[in-house]
């Protein structure tokens, strides 16, 4: 499925004319903090309205309850104190695909183990929500949002707690699978090895989208973020970033 953002703009959070467009594999928002990822993630989420511009799906609007079976989010601030357990919160993602108010089936529950394997955490479904470490509970959100079966997925530094073997992994297994995904990072040299195509943000503005090679200069960088960057290229012919102060 292709997600387009068509010259997007919003006025507060501000958001000046955003277009690109994702298809299958993962498509980096970059910027410093503030420069507009998260507003830009729920505005193609649906949970806020662009001012003008539109969010296409496959080129066309989507449907409210379509959109919430095909596109799942994740994004920041999971709740703490929720008396809910793991298989609770996973479960969450199968329901656009319940008829409303049916109880949840087998399929349902091996859907739930499946992306709870997929994160790392299987058998975690007793487990309490509210009893989980930081990363624990940032996987079980992706796990919830895998467990939807999503075309797209949108997510808000999906890389937030995680542990740097659990980062590789999470990156390993979204590029591998057949999705469409927009995600926050902060991370360049991550985001370098892992996205087709990334959209470089400033103050609400992209200041270059397209393949991370031609977009992540150490000139770009350090105008952008204010560090000095040094760029190779490691044997599978992947770029990498080494950033240092100044
Ligand atoms: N509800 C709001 N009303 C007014 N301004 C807001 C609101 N939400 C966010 N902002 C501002 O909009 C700008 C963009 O915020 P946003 O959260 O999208 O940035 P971000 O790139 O995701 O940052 P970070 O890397 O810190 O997560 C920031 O300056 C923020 O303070």
């Amino acid at each position: 499925m292709r997600l387009t953002s068509s010259s997007v703009s919003r006025r507060l959070p501000f958001l000046d004319d955003i277009s690109f467009e994702a298809a299958r594999g993962i498509v980096g928002l970059l910027g410093p903090n503030g420069s507009g990822k998260s507003t830009l993630l729920r505005t193609l989420a649906g949970l806020d309205r662009p001012d003008t511009g539109q969010v296409l799906i496959d080129g066309a609007p989507m449907p409210r309850r379509t959109f919430a079976r095909h596109v799942a989010t994740v994004m920041q601030h999971t709740p703490d104190e929720v008396d809910m357990t793991v298989g609770d919160v996973v479960q969450l993602g199968r329901i656009p695909h319940r008829p409303r108010l049916s109880p949840t089936t087998t399929a349902d529950a091996a859907h739930v183990a499946e992306a709870l394997s997929k994160v790392d955490l299987p058998g975690w479904e007793h487990r309490a929500w509210s009893s989980l470490s930081g990363g624990e509970r940032q996987r079980v959100a992706i796990a919830r949002a895998l467990a939807q079966d999503p075309e797209v997925l949108l997510l808000d530094e999906p890389t937030n707690h995680l542990d740097i073997r659990h980062r590789f992994a999470l990156l390993e297994t979204l590029s591998n699978m057949p999705v469409t995904v927009v995600a926050a990072l902060h991370d360049l040299d991550l985001a370098a090895q892992y996205c087709t195509q990334v959209v470089l943000l400033t103050e609400g503005r992209v200041v270059a989208t397209g393949p991370s090679s031609s977009v992540l200069t150490p000139a770009r960088i350090a105008e952008v973020f204010g560090v000095t960057a040094q760029v190779t290229t490691d044997a599978a012919g992947r770029p990498r970033i080494l950033l240092s102060c100044g």
